[in-house]
């Protein structure tokens, strides 16, 4: 079933018709195993370039493949069978020309199965989200704070926090949306910015630690089940805190096998025919 194009798959069309009276939910995912548990409870699944700190243990995330978001993001479609799966592309994947971000985006669609990609930037993005829109994928524009740019933005700092600088990211979302993304992903802006982007947009706004104002949220699912810790940025809300959860587990077993009362005969295989001499 899995395998079959699903008629209730959740598509970009249907999120774009989300805008105005239902809240759009979204969270990340990685694994297949993550994707099936989250797919029930969301519209929209990301597969994030956030894998390479979450998972990969990178202090940014520069340093992430083509090829491993291609990996993790077959990895969610085989795992989620309505959520709309939108994958991250890559630093170094998309930057150079639209001709590259093509070549690359078209593997990301075709080698995964996912509706869509997300692409980091400000108005030098602008040529290449029509080229991809004009040619078949639909792209999520992510503006604001741009973890791609860290090494420019000087750390993961909120934007947007003055006048001048939301007026700039405003005329920059109304472009994009002109430009043909089916989305926009507006990361760690200030409030007033993210009702003024998402009133000057007819396109769904999913914001990550930008305010209620937003026609829909998202957050890294390690972050709400406490299982990512390296930092807390403030937008993050934990609604589980699984890593005591996985240390105690892991500390039962580690006494039961030093015990010897793990396994038990329940956990092991006898002989199909009596025992031989
Ligand atoms: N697990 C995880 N969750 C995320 O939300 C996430 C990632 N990884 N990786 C990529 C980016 C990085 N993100 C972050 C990380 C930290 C802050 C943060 O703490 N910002 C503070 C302090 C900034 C400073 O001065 O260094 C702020 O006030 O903006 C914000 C966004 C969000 N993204
Ligand atoms: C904002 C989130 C969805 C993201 O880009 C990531 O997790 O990489
Ligand atoms: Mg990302």
């Amino acid at each position: 079933m899995s395998q079959h194009v699903s008629n209730d798959r959740v598509t970009p069309l249907v999120l774009q018709k989300m805008k105005g009276n239902t809240k759009i939910v979204s969270l990340t995912a990685y694994t297949s195993s993550m994707a099936s548990l989250v797919d029930p409870h969301v519209e929209l699944i990301i597969v994030g370039d956030s894998v390479g700190m979450v998972a990969y243990g990178q202090a940014s995330t520069l340093g992430v493949s083509l090829e491993t978001m291609i990996n993790h993001g077959a990895a969610v479609v085989r795992g989620a069978n309505r959520a709309c799966v939108i994958i991250d592309m890559p630093f170094g994947s998309y930057q150079e020309s639209p001709q590259q971000a093509f070549r690359n985006a078209s593997r990301v669609l075709s080698r995964t199965g996912a509706q869509g990609v997300k692409l980091e930037g400000g108005a030098e993005m602008l040529a290449t989200t029509q080229f991809l829109v004009e040619r078949g994928i639909p792209v999520m524009a992510h503006i604001g704070l741009t973890p791609q740019h860290v090494n420019r933005l000087g750390g993961f700092k909120a934007q947007a926090r003055t006048a001048e600088s939301t007026a700039q990211l405003r005329d920059v979302a109304v472009a994009f949306a002109q430009h043909g993304a089916f989305a926009l992903l507006v990361e760690a802006i200030s409030e007033p910015a993210a009702a003024r982007i998402t009133a000057a947009v007819n396109i769904p706004v999913i914001g990550i630690g930008a305010s209620p104002a937003c026609d829909g949220q998202v957050l890294v699912t390690e972050d709400i089940l406490g299982l990512f810790s390296d930092y807390s940025p403030r937008f993050v809300k934990r609604y589980a805190e699984l890593s005591p959860l996985i240390s105690t587990a892991c500390a039962q077993f580690a006494m039961e096998v030093r015990q010897g009362s793990f396994p038990t005969s329940a956990h092991c295989f006898t002989m199909l025919e009596q025992p031989m001499e």
